[in-house]
């Protein structure tokens, strides 16, 4: 059960972990074949019970130190069984644009009638046009299209709750998506934080803005800093827009803009780079020396300032008001480096400074780690990883203590 009389807040990347939000791999995976994973983000073909299984051990292990796992497929549920909740699940659901206005039409009154439940799994795992409920009269849509095509999509990269909502302070961000694939994640994120009683009082930062970030991005170098990675799904517009929204809500006071490669390796900053003490982050050693940041901060007259670009490690220190941000020296040969990094080594979810979750086979990363003092609990995810995504990948936090 989670604890929801104490409010939400997260200020650190660090801070001990007391609750999270993750979302326990369903049906939706069990719609990528060979044909769409490639659209749907996934690099291979998961063997869903095993990441199920993979999945659980994660939570448990989240579990086994204290923390409290809200799993979205049940916040989800709560939410929708607030009758306006299930209104806006409905219009989320149903795209008129590709099943035309009769068929919409059907297939609304279908899902305004159904459970809480039903509705959920439509949501999360999409429908097919064949299991559409039986219509009377001629539809071309449906006739045209073939019986597996999707009538509503699914949404595989839920796994990811990092990318699609993020919490700042006592207020949350739910994320503008940059992929097709994901954009309908939004819809659920948002149906969530507004309906779950947990979070019906809590503030929205980036509220109305709509240019793409996506919680991967978002680091809180320190309470009042944050890191944005500007690179294949957060833009500088989104950057921008975020940092003056947390300025103007005065939760930040320094927001570094940090450009990545705009590629499917480095997708996000925490494919590069993850922190593992208050003043110690793990990187993918080739971006050591060529990370850059440009540092935004407030002005007097409500307006913002730009600097830089300046090399990212010392924006960074400079910005949380230390000597020096740590690079914990993996050390390793390009090579390892490249492999570990594609299989998300960098990318480990802190469960308390100096403790951090990992995937087991990135056997180098982990190692030094440990050798430089950081304990790492190293799960399995042969199958979880196959759309490219690490412990932090899979979390959103949503309660830290301050450290
Ligand atoms: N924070 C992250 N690095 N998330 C990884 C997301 C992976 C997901 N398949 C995508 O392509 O969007």
């Amino acid at each position: 059960m989670i604890d929801e009389t104490t409010p939400p807040r997260v200020d650190s990347e660090v801070g001990p972990l007391r609750a999270v939000l993750l979302h326990r791999p369903g049906n939706e995976l069990k719609r990528l074949t060979p044909r769409n994973n490639d659209q749907l983000l996934f690099d291979s073909i998961p063997w869903v019970d095993r990441a199920q299984e993979e999945h659980d051990a994660f939570a448990e292990v989240l579990r086994g130190r204290g923390v409290e796992v809200l799993l979205l497929a049940d916040a989800l549920r709560t939410a929708l069984s607030d009758t306006r909740a299930h209104a806006a699940g409905v219009h989320a659901a149903v795209d008129e644009r590709r099943l035309g206005v009769d068929l919409a039409d059907s297939l609304r009154s279908h899902l305004s009638s159904v459970s809480p439940e039903v509705l959920a799994e439509a949501l999360m795992a999409g429908m097919t046009f064949e299991e559409l409920p039986a219509a009377e009269g001629v539809s071309l849509v449906r006739l045209m299209n073939h019986p597996n095509d999707f009538a509503v999509d699914p949404l595989p990269n839920l796994l990811f709750t990092r990318d699609s909502s993020a919490w700042i302070g006592d207020r949350v961000a739910v994320s503008s998506l940059t992929m097709p694939a994901r954009v309908r994640e939004t819809a659920v994120l948002d149906l969530i934080y507004a309906y779950h009683p947990w979070f019906r009082h809590a503030s929205r930062a980036y509220g109305a803005h709509s240019a793409p970030i996506e919680g991967g991005d978002v680091m809180l170098l320190s309470p009042g800093v944050l890191a944005i990675g500007v690179g294949e799904r957060t833009t500088a517009a989104g950057a921008e827009s975020l940092a003056r929204s947390v300025f103007a809500d005065g939760i930040a006071h320094t927001v570094l803009a940090v450009p990545i490669e705009q590629t499917r390796a480095t997708m996000h900053l925490d494919t590069v780079c993850t922190m593992v003490a208050a003043d110690a982050v793990v990187m993918y050693p080739l971006s050591r020396d060529s990370l850059t940041a440009f540092t935004m901060r407030p002005t007097d007259d409500g307006s913002m300032k730009v600097e830089g670009p300046a090399p990212f490690l010392t924006a960074a220190a400079e910005a949380m008001g230390i000597d020096r941000l740590r690079v914990i020296d993996t050390g390793l040969d390009p090579v390892t480096a490249e492999r570990e990094q594609w299989d998300d080594g960098n990318n480990t979810l802190a469960l308390a400074p100096g403790v951090v979750v990992g995937y087991e086979r990135n056997v180098e990363t982990n190692a030094r780690l440990e050798e430089a003092g950081i304990e790492v609990l190293a799960i399995t995810g042969s199958e979880l990883g196959s759309g490219r995504g690490g412990p932090r990948c899979m979390s959103c936090p949503i309660r830290r203590e301050s450290i």
